[in-house]
């Protein structure tokens, strides 16, 4: 499985020393980068903005995929359009006027992701396929690294394979995000995702490069 990508997600990554963090994940072959934005609003976490991004774009080469868990997203858009995004998701439950937003990110060049919740239907994002890069299907509830995979969500992971399918949106990525480790790429592989973000499962080891490479050969055989 050669077109599946790893974003290990920064979130699960040691704060204190993070320029570190990052290269050392990139040296062990990560493809994204995952930035994930939370506000205290839209998910009872805190975590951080477009400055810390800032400091952490000149760092690395790893496309920035920046989760934003927030509020208004469209006010922060341009923030993190400046600090050097190359893809910014932003949730379906955030936005009343998803197209806009949609619309908002690609003006500022930057490709475009909708989230949904594990309690969003497919269907709630349905009528923007043809307008994102990406969707993103949340595999926990959002706001905390290190929660358990919620298995009925890869019922909506072939949902969104068979419209991706269907409409003839080949370039379209279907990323999940949490609980994905050696034991669940490959169930959410099947179903259709080719984007995985893993926070505790590529930061909670040691062995960063070896974490990945476990995450990958689980895929092995897999069409
Ligand atoms: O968006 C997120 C949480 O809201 C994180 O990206 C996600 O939780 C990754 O962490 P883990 O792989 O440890 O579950
Ligand atoms: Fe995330």
């Amino acid at each position: 499985m050669n077109n599946v990508y790893i974003a290990p997600s920064i979130l699960s990554a040691n704060f204190a020393k993070l320029g570190e963090e990052v290269a050392d994940v990139e040296r062990g072959g990560a493809d994204w980068l995952h930035v994930d934005v939370m506000d205290g609003h839209f998910v009872p976490n805190l975590t951080f903005g477009p400055l810390v991004m800032q400091a952490i774009a000149p760092l690395t080469k790893l496309p920035l995929d920046v989760h934003l868990m927030i509020e208004n997203p469209e006010q922060y858009i341009p923030a993190f359009a400046g600090a050097e995004a190359h893809l910014i998701t932003v949730h379906q439950e955030a936005c009343i006027h998803l197209h806009r937003v949609l619309h908002l990110i690609k003006e500022h060049g930057v490709k475009a992701g909708v989230a949904i919740n594990p309690g969003t239907p497919a269907a709630a994002i349905r009528e923007v396929l043809e307008d994102v890069d990406l969707v993103l299907v949340m595999t926990v509830n959002p706001g905390f690294g290190g929660q358990a995979f919620i298995q009925s969500t890869l019922r909506k992971i072939r949902e969104l394979k068979a419209w991706k399918n269907e409409l003839g949106l080949k370039d379209l990525r279907i990323e999940v995000d949490g609980g994905i480790s050696a034991s669940t790429a490959p169930l959410v592989v099947e179903a259709g995702a080719d984007v995985l973000v893993a926070g505790n499962a590529v930061f909670g080891q040691a062995d960063r490069r070896k974490a990945m490479e476990d995450i990958r050969k689980s895929l092995a055989g897999l069409a």
